[in-house]
């Protein structure tokens, strides 16, 4: 755990980066800071490996004063990435890598067998090793940048702004294995950005920044979205709250029903009923719509509208199985299993009943999480 006791950062000339910032980032879990530019937040990230010394409060990893610690011996064990990478320019992506286990005197094959090793994990052809920083795109660099931070398996990982320098597809691709990563390694991440949507989808905690250094709301994502702290927290996270607020509902307690799902082999006569009925093969797939007034004889010989996108019942958020409805030519989300078989179908008013409980990693949001209250901030 991360502690922030009433850090203050004044900088010479009298700018206020940090003003009293208390708070915590649990063990295990994603931190991220964001908040307006020059609200702090990078200053704070800075505080933890003592590459910013506060002006008064303390930083505290695992209940230990970092000043106690001498910095080079204290960064050894923190991990650092930032915007563009950082890479040395002059290194071979491999000894980019293993910059920090050569420093700490890692025999030359363990550190090699390591780089590789986590090249592989974060995505990156062992060919690559041999390269040269110029000689890789941008998105591949900050991968390289993931992997010589996490190099020497540091407890903790700084991350300042990773991803800010690619285009939003490479964006999109990197949170989602860098998620994929968390859920193996389970560091203690301290994330600094100013996109939202970004702090939504990465966070487990978020702490919101606001110009003057001032911490002004320390949540959970779903939280945030559903109870800003003030308006400035509304204003930053921006509109469509309550539909976000859905990316956060899980949909195995949905109720699906079979009521328009209708066998290939069914008669059109007999699929009277609903207007559309969604038909499917023998192993449950789904076929596509049909509409019951317009098709006769065997469904599996009518006319089909095309299914859509569907939802994977238990995995995919409410906010899915919601976008599944709207484009569904029924109006009826359709949801299925991991092997891709119907479970059943839910209208978008069935699918605002379910009671909202987080998805991320499967537990409650806030278990041991702690938080500063909303009226604290
Ligand atoms: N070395 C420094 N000397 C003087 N002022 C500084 C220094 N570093 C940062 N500041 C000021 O402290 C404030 C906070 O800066 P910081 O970089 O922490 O903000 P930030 O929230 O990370 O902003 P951004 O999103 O723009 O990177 C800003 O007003 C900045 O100008």
């Amino acid at each position: 755990m991360i502690t922030f006791e009433g850090v203050t950062k004044r900088y010479p000339g009298g700018t206020v980066a940090l003003d009293d910032v208390s708070l915590d980032c649990p063990t295990g879990r994603i931190t991220v800071f964001v908040g307006t530019s020059g609200g702090g937040k990078t200053t704070a990230l800075r505080t933890i490996n003592r590459m910013v010394e506060p002006t008064s409060g303390r930083v505290l990893i695992d209940g230990q004063d970092v000043r106690e610690r001498k910095p080079a011996e204290l960064r050894r064990g923190i991990g650092y990435v930032i915007q563009h990478a950082g890479l040395f320019p002059h290194r071979t992506i491999l000894n980019n890598i293993t910059t920090v286990p050569d420093l700490v005197g890692w025999n030359k094959k363990k550190a090699r067998d390591r780089a590789l090793e986590l090249m592989e994990r974060v995505g990156l052809e062992p060919a690559m090793a041999k390269r040269y920083p110029f000689q890789l795109s941008g998105g591949q660099q900050q991968r390289v940048g993931v992997a010589r931070a996490l190099a020497a398996d540091p407890p903790i990982m700084l991350m300042d702004e990773p991803f800010s320098a690619v285009d939003p597809v490479v964006r999109a691709e990197l949170q989602d294995e860098f998620l994929r990563l968390q859920d193996e390694l389970h560091k203690t991440i301290v994330f600094v950005t100013h996109d939202i949507d970004e702090a939504i989808k990465l966070g487990d905690r978020i702490a919101v920044f606001q110009t003057g250094g001032k911490l002004v709301q320390l949540d959970s994502p779903e939280n945030l979205l559903a109870h800003p702290a003030d308006d400035f927290v509304a204003g930053f996270i921006g509109q469509n709250r309550g539909i976000r607020t859905l990316s956060f509902a899980a949909t195995d307690g949905l109720r699906l029903s079979d009521e328009a799902v209708r066998p290939a082999s069914a008669d059109a006569a007999e699929a009277a009923g609903p207007e559309w009925v969604l038909v499917v093969d023998d192993d449950r797939r789904p076929l596509g719509w049909a509409r019951t007034a317009e098709a006769a004889g065997p469904l599996g010989e009518a006319r089909l509208s095309p299914v859509g996108p569907t939802f994977q019942v238990g995995t995919d958020s409410v906010r899915v199985a919601l976008d599944a409805a709207v484009l569904s030519p029924s109006g009826l989300a359709v949801g299925v299993d991991d092997s891709g078989a119907v479970v059943g179908t839910a209208a978008g008013t069935d699918l605002l009943t379910v009671p909202t409980h987080g998805t991320r990693d499967g537990t409650d949001a806030d278990d041991d999480a702690p938080t500063l209250s909303k009226e604290g901030g």
